[in-house]
């Protein structure tokens, strides 16, 4: 986390070799360079139509039973029930994913797929905590939208500088976002299409954090794309820095918490995960809309790629199952 990182910023480019035990298996190596720089990977048919029918059984048996709670988007600081939500919102499943209720075998098929995803993620993206079962925390859960549900624009993870009294709470962190639909012949007039905001220009350096673990802020550069990462530096100066080593901002020792759009300079474009009502997207990104037809996986990373789900216009309701691979935190 420290500014050794302006040199290990660099080792952050595409050069690295990737070892022989490291081979890709259940994406092509494709799939890993776009999620490593910033993009979204779309994986049809990732488990086949019988599992995707009775995961889509499962959640449909588990609402039926009222064990689905709605869970909009979370103001942070402010506690869930009080937030108002209800069954035009999303719902997330609140059991147990070992919970012996429902299918339970097809859950357990499902997290064995999604281990070996994890193992082959932590390998292909060099992130060496987040292939580490048991020691990093997973999240995976059902959503259940019912119709005119959507949710709405939103970034999965932050760096904890900005989380207020939630940062630097917990030992770990999202690291990347798998998004698995379950809706049979979902067709494009029946909308929650998943929209993610990618980058419009290329990025060729590695997104989300450098090696070190500094999360990333932002994003400069004119004709590509260079993340902009977040740490302290031997002196304990606070420091905004691309990925060419170059510094973009920062603030003296001992400032803590600083706003990012106080420190940052002129150039630097903060990632924007919601956005304040009416206020215009930021320039520079680009729509890329999937539809949520059974089997398909998206991954991305869960710091890079703004997203949203846009309103079920269909008569029956849109299933997903969801979640994150987590990765340690650097010690605060
Ligand atoms: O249901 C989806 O497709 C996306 C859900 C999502 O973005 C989230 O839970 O953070
Ligand atoms: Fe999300």
């Amino acid at each position: 986390m420290l500014l050794c990182l302006l040199a290990t910023a660099q080792a952050a480019t595409p050069t690295r070799t990737t070892p022989a035990a490291a081979k890709p298996q259940l994406l092509p190596a494709e799939a890993w360079d776009r999620i490593r720089t910033g993009r979204v990977h779309v994986e049809r048919d990732f488990i086949d139509a019988t599992l995707a029918q009775r995961l889509r059984a499962d959640a449909t048996l588990l609402q039926e039973r009222g064990l689905f709670r709605p869970d909009g988007l979370s103001r942070l600081g402010e506690a869930k029930e009080r937030q108002g939500f209800n069954r035009g919102d999303r719902q997330t499943y609140a059991g147990g994913w070992e919970a012996s209720e429902g299918d339970s075998a097809a859950r357990r098929l499902l997290a064995g797929k999604l281990a070996a995803l994890r193992r082959e993620a932590a390998l292909a993206l060099r992130r060496p905590s987040m292939g580490r079962a048991g020691a990093v925390a997973d999240e995976r859960s059902y959503n259940w939208y019912e119709p005119g549900a959507s949710l709405r624009r939103h970034g999965d993870e932050f760096h904890e500088e900005t989380k207020g009294p939630k940062g630097w709470l917990l030992p770990t962190r999202r690291s990347l976002t798998w998004l698995l639909y379950l809706n049979k012949e979902w067709r494009a007039e029946e909308g929650g299409a998943l929209r993610a905001y990618e980058r419009a220009r290329p990025c060729d350096h590695a997104v989300g954090a450098t090696d070190d673990g500094d999360v990333q802020v932002g994003w400069v550069g004119e004709d590509r794309e260079v993340p902009v990462f977040f740490g302290e530096d031997e002196h304990g100066e606070r420091v905004l820095y691309d990925a060419l080593g170059h510094v973009r901002g920062g603030c003296a020792a001992g400032v803590a918490a600083p706003p990012l759009a106080t420190i940052a300079d002129a150039g630097v474009r903060l990632i924007r995960g919601s956005l304040d009502r009416n206020e215009a997207p930021p320039a520079g990104e680009a729509i890329q809309d999937i539809r949520p037809v059974a089997g398909t996986l998206l991954l991305f990373d869960s710091i890079a790629v703004p997203h949203e789900v846009l309103a079920v216009t269909a008569e029956r309701p849109r299933v997903a199952c969801t979640g994150w691979f987590h990765e340690l935190l650097p010690a605060p």
